[in-house]
């Protein structure tokens, strides 16, 4: 088994993988961008490839969901949840933070940080990184002009790197979820804790649109964990929606949701059930007995013996 993450080593996407059980002793090969993990799956050059998809303060990570959403097909098939805290590194030289000219990070690592840097180091100019990893380790390139960077614990231990300040987040208690994606193959099994997720073209505009589609998942009960609009790259006013829900294609309620979102969208892409990670806010016993797989079973077969009796 080769996994691939968004690199280089030290970066959050890696804590994430290293949650995989069999991923610490399987060959990982870290990934330049988002796109380029995922590629790598597509081409069969790895079998898994662990990308960020939200972080509880930033949002959406757009390469991962523009990517999964349009790309050739993928599937989840896991999730992971990693708590986010930011060192600043600086290179040698630098002792307050008020020295710092220039500072590399991810674009989502900076706004994580927006104001602290504000009201540390309002002068110092972001230098966007690919990762927070990249970020660190271009300080100790020397012909960079790089004096800091804002990057995982975990990057600033493994490399000497001078740690100027710990913990430098905006919001305490901040985390990125990430997802395991794979070629699309076999679906993991319910676990009575499991997230779906999907993407849906708005198949036209028109009044109501969006209502059509959310009616689908609330007539059967189905809960929305997160719902993003993206523009599909086609012009202003084309977009899809990217939609996590609680619950499982197995389910008789999901299933009948997606199959009333394809009578809407045909181009819907499914893109996974898969477990729940940590503590997800996922009640099966608050199920309406309408929405059960035994009232779905019931009602098919009320329909059944109907239809039965006519012929
Ligand atoms: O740069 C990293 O270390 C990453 O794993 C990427 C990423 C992200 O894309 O959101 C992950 C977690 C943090 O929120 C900041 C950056």
């Amino acid at each position: 088994m080769i996994f691939t993450y968004l690199g280089p080593a030290g970066t959050f996407t890696e804590s994430a993988l290293l949650q995989v059980p069999g991923a610490a002793e399987a060959e990982r090969v870290p990934a330049t961008s988002v796109n380029n993990a995922l590629d790598r799956v597509r081409e069969g050059a790895a079998d898994a490839a662990m990308v960020p998809i939200e972080n509880s303060v930033e949002g959406g990570v757009s390469a991962t969901l523009d990517s999964i959403a349009t790309g050739g097909s993928l599937q989840i098939v896991a999730e992971a949840l990693v708590p986010i805290t930011f060192d600043l590194v600086v290179r040698d030289g630098i002792e307050e933070p008020g020295q710092i000219r220039t500072v590399a990070t991810h674009g989502h690592a900076w706004a994580q940080c927006r104001s602290w840097s504000e009201a540390n180091m309002p002068t110092a100019e972001f230098i966007p990184a690919s990762s927070t990893a990249a970020g660190a380790l271009s300080i100790l390139d020397e012909k960079s002009d790089v004096d800091a960077a804002i990057c995982s614990p975990l990057v600033a231990q493994e490399n000497p790197l001078k740690v100027l300040r710990h913990g430098i987040e905006d919001n305490a208690g901040a985390v990125t979820r990430f997802v395991l994606v794979r070629r699309p193959g076999s679906i993991p099994e319910p676990t009575g804790r499991d997230k779906t997720t999907v993407v849906i073209p708005l198949p036209e505009d028109r009044p109501g649109g969006l209502m059509e589609i959310l009616e689908q998942f609330a007539a059967r009960g189905v809960n929305l964990s997160r719902i993003e609009s993206r523009p599909t790259g086609q012009g202003l006013g084309n977009y899809f929606f990217s939609v996590d829900t609680h619950g499982h294609i197995g389910e008789a309620r999901m299933a009948d949701a997606l199959a009333g979102l394809h009578r809407i969208s045909p181009n819907l892409r499914f893109l996974g059930s898969y477990p729940a990670a940590g503590p997800a806010q996922i009640d099966p016993p608050s199920l309406k007995r309408h929405n059960t797989d035994e009232a779905f079973a019931q009602a098919a077969e009320w329909v059944a013996s109907i239809r039965g009796a006519g012929s």
